[in-house]
């Protein structure tokens, strides 16, 4: 594959296009803070101006950005994607964001004639580094095909789930289980931690039954120690409840667990705790500040 653009050098940005860049690929970076791209610099990638110049410039260009509002953006504001996609121009927008911001996106990309394929992600900054995700992806048959080599490299398996919108749903639905599922272990280490019980002990009991899970074991120690430095932003997992609960609304699916983890984490918001890691929304809890 050609010269790769990478448009959005955050958490995830930074370790992916990193990652291309030590696997040979050529990668042209954008990024709206632009000093972010220095680092990047230095592990030999160009950077391309605006994102237009940077669509002008590659044949494939990737996007991982914040949320909905930045993926439209990126897309449809001056100097944006669409002022140079066109035939020949490949648009995979790995951001996690709802269906309908993606067959936005879609629909404008593919009315100029360029291809387009949805491909958020499952795993962190880790996976992102080590090149572990999981790549949820949908749209463009023929642009997937051609984009393997690339998510070869920056995951361990890549699934291909049909129209657009199918990645972003599957997405969804994902991070509304790991965001129930991490509220649920918050309440359950502060219990046993009240009741006279040795949280660590907990965390051990856990990761010898039926509910272990890379997650309990990776963030449990820090988040007992009150640590909660950022791989997955708090505000991230907010914004992707809030989507799920959305697409929970148009399928008329009750979800009364995932309704009461998206009060914490928009509890855990109005604390300042949002650039942390969501793990942190155990500090509602901790902190006797719940949204009961
Ligand atoms: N971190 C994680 O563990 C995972 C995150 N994700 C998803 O990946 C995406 C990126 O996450 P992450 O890297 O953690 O997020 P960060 O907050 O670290 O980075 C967000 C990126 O979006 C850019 N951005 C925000 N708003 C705008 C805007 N209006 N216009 C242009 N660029 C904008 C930021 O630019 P600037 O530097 O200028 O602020 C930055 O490059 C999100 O959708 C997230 O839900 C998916 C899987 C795992
Ligand atoms: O979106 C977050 C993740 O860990 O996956």
């Amino acid at each position: 594959m050609e010269e790769i653009g990478f448009l959005g050098l955050g958490i995830m940005g930074k370790a992916m296009s990193m990652n291309l860049l030590s696997h040979g690929f050529k990668v042209t970076v954008w990024n709206r803070t632009l000093s972010r791209c220095d680092e990047l610099v230095e592990h030999g990638a160009t950077v391309g101006e605006t994102p237009a110049a940077v669509i002008k410039k590659c044949k494939y260009t990737i996007a991982m950005l914040s949320d909905p509002a930045a993926a439209l953006s990126v897309v449809f504001d001056k100097d944006g994607v669409l002022e140079q996609i066109g035939s020949g121009k490949n648009y995979i927008d790995m951001s996690t964001v709802d269906a309908e911001t993606s067959s936005k996106i879609s629909e404008a990309i593919t009315s100029k004639g360029g291809c387009f394929l949805e491909a958020p992600v499952s795993g962190s900054k880790k996976p992102a580094e080590d090149g572990q995700l999981v790549i949820l992806a949908a749209g463009e048959k023929a642009l997937y095909d051609a984009a393997l080599p690339v998510f070869d490299v920056l995951g361990k398996k890549s699934f291909f789930l049909g129209q657009v919108g199918n990645g972003a749903k599957m997405k969804l639905v994902v991070n509304m289980t790991m965001g129930s599922m991490m509220n649920a272990f918050s309440e359950g280490i502060v219990l046993a931690d009240k009741s006279g019980l040795n949280p660590q002990i907990l965390l051990d009991v856990l990761d010898l039954g039926a509910i272990a899970n890379p997650m309990f074991k990776m963030k449990g120690p820090s988040m007992i120690q009150g640590n909660y430095p950022p791989a997955f932003p708090l505000k991230h997992q907010q914004k992707d409840m809030r989507l799920a609960l959305a697409l929970g609304d148009e399928n008329s699916v009750a979800m009364p667990v995932a309704a009461a983890s998206n009060e914490a984490f928009k509890k855990a918001r109005s604390m300042g705790l949002g650039d942390l890691d969501f793990s942190a929304v155990h500090e509602t809890v901790a902190s006797g500040k719940g949204s009961s």
